[in-house]
């Protein structure tokens, strides 16, 4: 096994309470058909177990869709799952102890939203960041405040990982941010609460397409 590529284009952050009233694995499904390159499972409030039980529902949708499955927080989940990778934020476990445990076939995925985030995160044991909030976000109550597109464009400066911006990202707004340096857009709301989770999933991925062409 070898560490699998990834594409941050349209990276879908999702749990069961992001699906507006529709089941997971059938948003998911129909997000990876319109061409969502990403997928992370995040649930704030379900256990291990039941994690493990929602994760197992999308694995073979993502390995059907040539997709990496990302699990949000949780290590153990992650390696019992058999997921592709893991994202930690600053609140949660050390990212080179989970590279540790992680080994080195599976993603890492770190959240920092300026400098000095930035200079906590060991970049040796990271493939990608995730920046944001970009905008005010209602699916994350405990989200710090927007650090705008000025924000993204320092951390670009800052780095030359991989970032993906993060909050309150529709299609509208994704061209500006992958103009001011992110590599793609992780949303949870523009897929998830999307009437049609395809069309919206195609719509940011032409937009980020768009957005990328001619960039240096
Ligand atoms: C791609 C991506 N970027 C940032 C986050 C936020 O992670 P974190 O700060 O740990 O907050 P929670 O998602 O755990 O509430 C993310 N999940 N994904
Ligand atoms: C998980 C997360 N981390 C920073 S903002 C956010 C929520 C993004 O949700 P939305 O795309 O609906 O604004
Ligand atoms: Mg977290």
């Amino acid at each position: 096994m070898t560490r699998p590529t990834f594409d941050l284009s349209v990276y879908l952050v999702i749990g069961p309470g992001d699906c507006a009233g529709r089941r997971m694995s059938d948003v998911v499904a129909r997000a990876l058909a319109g061409g969502a390159t990403l997928v992370q499972l995040r649930d704030k409030e379900a256990s291990d177990h039941d994690m493990l039980a929602l994760g197992e529902a999308l694995i073979p949708l993502c390995r059907a869709a040539r997709v990496p499955l990302i699990v949000n927080d949780r290590l153990d989940v992650a390696l019992a799952l058999g997921a592709d990778g893991l994202h930690l934020g600053q609140d949660d476990d050390e990212a080179a102890a989970a590279r540790a445990r992680l080994g080195e076939d599976r993603i890492l995925g770190v959240s920092a939203a300026n400098a000095a985030e930035l200079a906590r995160v060991p970049l040796y044991a990271v493939d990608y960041i995730g920046v944001g909030p970009v905008f005010a976000t209602s699916s994350k109550p405990d989200a710090g405040e927007a650090i705008g597109l000025e924000g993204v464009a320092a951390m670009r400066r800052l780095t030359d990982k991989p970032l993906v911006g993060i909050g309150g990202i529709s299609t509208d707004r994704a061209t500006a941010v992958i103009e001011a340096g992110a590599n793609g857009v992780a949303v949870v709301s523009a897929i998830g609460g999307a009437e049609d989770p395809a069309q919206a999933a195609r719509r940011l991925r032409d937009a980020v397409k768009d957005a990328s062409t001619g960039q240096v």
